[in-house]
């Protein structure tokens, strides 16, 4: 980590539909995620939450609108779902660190002149001494510190992490929510998939609450009603997963911009709901 003030980009998400086979996963996604901003993305399960992640940092693209950043390549760090992630592979602790410098250095450079800098990374983490361990022995918690170690030395001015304490201790949990909060201060953007509303009513100042398509996004303690939340979980059951792509005139929505956040964006149910107030569901050619 470079210790020095970054100066994040703000990421701009315009008519956003993304999804897979052409069917939706989350839709009409208008708004701005600030510079420096440290944002939660909360909604029931299949929200689009990790959809929502995937698009950012460009692992799919978008059916339907944008996502600007003027971030260059290798300026958005991401951490994938715990699952998502082989650990068979036969990899030192060191070496998955190590991975954190591929954009800058690219596979083959030599690490010797770095090795510092990872156990740096590995020290900030709490891994001293855990360079050479095969990550397959590592304890879900350690894999995680493993993972945070990558990310510090990947040293990029927006950070994703999709569900980063899911399964994880409450020591460690704390551990790395300290060096969010460093991130943060450092003037990085993170943007983090959790389920665990209290730690996010504790821990971030900004949230997004999504139900395949964004249901109220603003500050945390304004956003996390039980109405939000209600709406949320009720629209979510209703998605229809077979649905094609709407025309994204279909919803004009007041979006969270520069100028302010919209908590309550979205004050009308879609097609998708129990009002049927949007009839039409033209596909997008
Ligand atoms: N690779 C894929 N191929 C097809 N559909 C997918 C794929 N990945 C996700 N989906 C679908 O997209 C929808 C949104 O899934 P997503 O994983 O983004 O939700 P989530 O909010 O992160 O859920 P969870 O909290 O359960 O992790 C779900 O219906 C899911 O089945």
């Amino acid at each position: 980590m470079s210790g020095t003030a970054m100066r994040a980009d703000a990421i701009r998400l315009r008519g956003l539909t993304l999804g897979y086979d052409r069917h939706p996963a989350v839709h009409h996604l208008d708004g701005t995620i600030a510079p420096g901003d440290l944002l939660a993305v909360v909604g029931p399960n299949g929200a689009g939450k990790s959809t929502l992640l995937k698009g950012i940092v460009g692992e799919i693209r978008a059916l339907d609108g944008t996502i600007e950043t003027q971030a260059r390549p290798g300026a958005i760090a991401y951490l994938p779902q715990a699952a998502e992630i082989d650990r068979s592979f036969p990899l030192s602790v060191l070496d998955l660190v190590a991975m954190g410098l591929w954009r800058p250095l690219g596979p083959w450079r030599s690490l010797s002149r770095r090795r510092g800098r990872l156990l740096e990374a590995l020290s900030a983490v709490g891994l001293d001494g855990f360079e050479d361990r095969p990550i397959g022995t590592l304890s879900g918690g350690q894999f995680q510190r493993a993972l945070f170690a990558r990310l510090i030395v990947q040293d990029a001015g927006i950070i994703l992490l999709d569900e980063p304490f899911t399964g994880i201790d409450e020591r460690t949990t704390a551990d790395l929510l300290a060096l969010i909060r460093g991130w943060r201060a450092e003037g990085r953007t993170v943007v983090a998939a959790l389920h665990d509303l209290a730690q996010v009513r504790a821990h971030f100042p900004t949230t997004l609450v999504l139900a395949r398509r964004p249901i109220a996004w603003g500050p945390t303690a304004e956003v996390l009603t039980p109405a939000v939340l209600a709406r949320a979980l009720r629209l979510s059951e209703a998605w229809d997963e077979a649905a094609a792509i709407c025309r994204h005139d279909e919803h004009p929505a007041r979006p969270p911009t520069e100028d302010g956040p919209a908590p309550h964006a979205h004050d009308h149910l879609d097609h998708h709901g129990h009002d049927h107030a949007h009839p039409h569901h033209g596909a997008v050619s």
